[in-house]
């Protein structure tokens, strides 16, 4: 593939079939887009939309049934070794790691693989415990590790070798929210080097304050593409205000005004949508004349839009 102009990564057309004895299964479909050097990149789907499909594509370890993608201009079949220079991947699970090594020895068995000299390598690597808050533990089997400090060694890993993309799929998969706040702030470092990073996640607040762009995928398509706040504005979402100490007497009053969707109402708490800025003036205007004054005001978030898009097939589960 050629023509990729300035981008870090490129997908074009990118589809991925599975035979399988029942019938064959469109794991990827004519999937494209960009991802900008030093942009960070979410990738939100439900179960089997297939986001690792797409992230085993793009680092070489699975052919493309058509169509291809770029790193860093190097075409993922024909220049794979080139490509595999290029990418930092963490896959996570239980695979890749041995595990009577301690994390300090896989680390350093890594670095030599990636070709650091044994000096830089040690020096990398201790850098990485100490940044992953792996230092206490550094020196013991990693089978003795939880889920999360495991994951913290695959991170680790794939920081080694200070690769210009970073592909992670669920990387806070197991993570306990303070070394998950602590990887945000790490992926915002590497940012902030210049680092391009693509993250599969399941997790909806990371992807909202971490990624600069999400991509919604759904039975192998990409359903939407853009930064949060475009997303959300682009499907009009509405935002709910919630008021303390209303009493159901004023209900009839809020109704009348045009633009506000009462959803439950009480002599305690009024929760309302709001269709735009003007329905929402009005409404905190009525409430405040009340003296009702306790009063939030919530945006849509992802995880609406994400309700919104993407059909629930794990309802149809129970
Ligand atoms: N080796 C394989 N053989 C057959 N089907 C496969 C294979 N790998 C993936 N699939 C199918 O392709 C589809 C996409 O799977 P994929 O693992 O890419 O999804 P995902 O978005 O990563 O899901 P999850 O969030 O559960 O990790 C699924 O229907 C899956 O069953």
């Amino acid at each position: 593939m050629t023509g990729t102009g300035g981008s870090m990564l490129a997908v074009r057309g990118l589809s991925r079939r599975f035979e399988s004895r029942k019938a064959p299964r469109l794991a990827l479909d004519d999937v494209t887009f960009d991802v900008a050097r030093g942009e960070v990149l979410g990738l939100l789907g439900p179960n089997g939309a297939g986001k690792t499909t797409l992230v085993r594509i793009i680092t070489t370890l699975l052919l493309p049934t058509s169509g291809g993608a770029t790193v860093a201009g190097h075409d993922v079949v024909r220049d794979a070794r080139a490509v595999r220079r290029t990418v930092g991947l963490l896959l996570g699970g239980e695979r890749g790691l041995y595990s009577r090594l301690t994390a300090r020895q896989n680390l350093r068995y890594w670095a030599a693989l990636h070709g650091l000299d044994t000096r830089t390598g040690r020096r990398r690597v201790t850098e990485l415990l100490e940044e992953l808050g792996l230092s206490d533990r550094a020196d013991e089997q990693v089978r003795t590790y939880s889920r999360g400090m495991l994951q913290r060694v695959h991170l680790a890993r794939a920081l080694l070798s200070r690769a210009e993309l970073l592909i992670m799929d669920e990387p806070t998969n197991g993570m306990d929210p303070h070394a998950a706040a602590a990887f945000d702030d790490l992926v915002r470092r590497q940012r902030a080097e210049g680092t391009t990073v693509l993250l599969a996640t399941h997790d909806m607040r990371q992807a909202q304050s971490l990624c600069d762009r999400v991509a919604l995928i759904d039975g192998g398509r990409l359903r939407a593409i853009g930064a949060p706040d475009t997303l959300l504005t682009d499907a009009q979402l509405l935002r709910t205000v919630t008021a303390r100490g209303f009493r159901a007497e004023l209900t009839p009053a809020v109704r009348a005004i045009g633009g506000v969707l009462v959803q439950s109402d009480d002599d305690s708490e009024l929760v309302a949508r709001v269709t735009d800025g003007a329905a929402l003036g009005a409404l905190l205007n009525a409430l405040v004349t009340v003296g009702i004054n306790e009063i939030s005001v919530t945006p849509p978030s992802l995880t609406e839009l994400y309700r919104a898009r993407i059909s629930d097939r794990d309802f149809q589960l129970r």
